[in-house]
């Protein structure tokens, strides 16, 4: 018997393609919020993912296991192995459909052990979309991304308002974020002029 979510993507999901201001083929995303604990550089435990779009415009991430990160000896918590499949997958999401998105539902399947000192390649790709509801999935492989696969995650993020943060989170760490996405846009800004003069 299988425990996973059939019929994925439900039938009331649409195709669904990358809006038209994602990021192009090649590009490499930067982190979200310099504190998210996927993601971001000031978080000295944290998993320090680093994502970018390919050819297909499925969402490549990698996340390299340290000791931090054991729950057996030596092998990578399953609990943080799902938290990468989170962040590999939020990732997807907002910056390929360029909208606010939190996950309401994430499973994941365990499919061989990740040792400490390997590297997960994280590819993830848009699988359909019913009104604010996205589905995404993907599947993470050891130390190359035609490697083994060792797990493969599935999840729902459901679009919100901006609201959604500035009612639940703190204000102090939105403007920080705000200050920070402000300053990486006029950076992607600078970057297009640079190659287009
Ligand atoms: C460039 C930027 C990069 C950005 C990169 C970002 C990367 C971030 C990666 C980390 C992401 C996170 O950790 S996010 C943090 C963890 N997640 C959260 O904190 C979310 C907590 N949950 C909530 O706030 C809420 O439950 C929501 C927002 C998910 C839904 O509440 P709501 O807005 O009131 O909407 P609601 O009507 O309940 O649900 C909307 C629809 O979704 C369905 N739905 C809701 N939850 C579920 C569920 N668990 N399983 C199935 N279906 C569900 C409902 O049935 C409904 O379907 P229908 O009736 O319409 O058919």
């Amino acid at each position: 018997m299988s425990s996973r979510t059939e019929n994925w993507p439900p039938a009331d999901a649409e195709p669904v393609g990358p809006h038209p201001d994602a990021p192009a083929p090649g590009t490499e995303l930067s982190e979200h919020y310099a504190e998210c604990f996927g993601c971001g550089h000031e978080v000295e435990l944290g998993l320090h993912l680093r994502s970018a779009v390919a050819d297909d415009m499925s969402v490549v991430s990698t996340f390299t296991v340290r000791k931090d990160h054991q729950g057996a000896p030596g092998l990578a918590h399953g609990g943080l192995l799902a938290c990468a499949f989170d962040e590999a997958l939020g990732s997807t999401v907002g910056n390929l459909l360029r909208t606010p998105t939190v996950t309401a539902r994430l499973e994941t399947d365990f499919v061989r052990p990740v040792p400490v000192g390997s590297t997960l390649h994280i590819a993830a790709r848009l699988d359909g979309r019913s009104g604010r509801k996205t589905y995404v999935s993907a599947e993470g492989r050891l130390d190359a991304d035609d490697g083994p696969v060792a797990l493969r995650a599935r999840a729902l993020f459901v679009t919100v308002g901006v609201d959604h943060f500035t009612t639940h989170g703190d204000p102090d760490a939105i403007e920080k974020f705000r200050q920070t996405a402000e300053a990486e846009a006029a950076a992607a800004e600078q970057r297009g002029w640079d190659v287009n003069p």
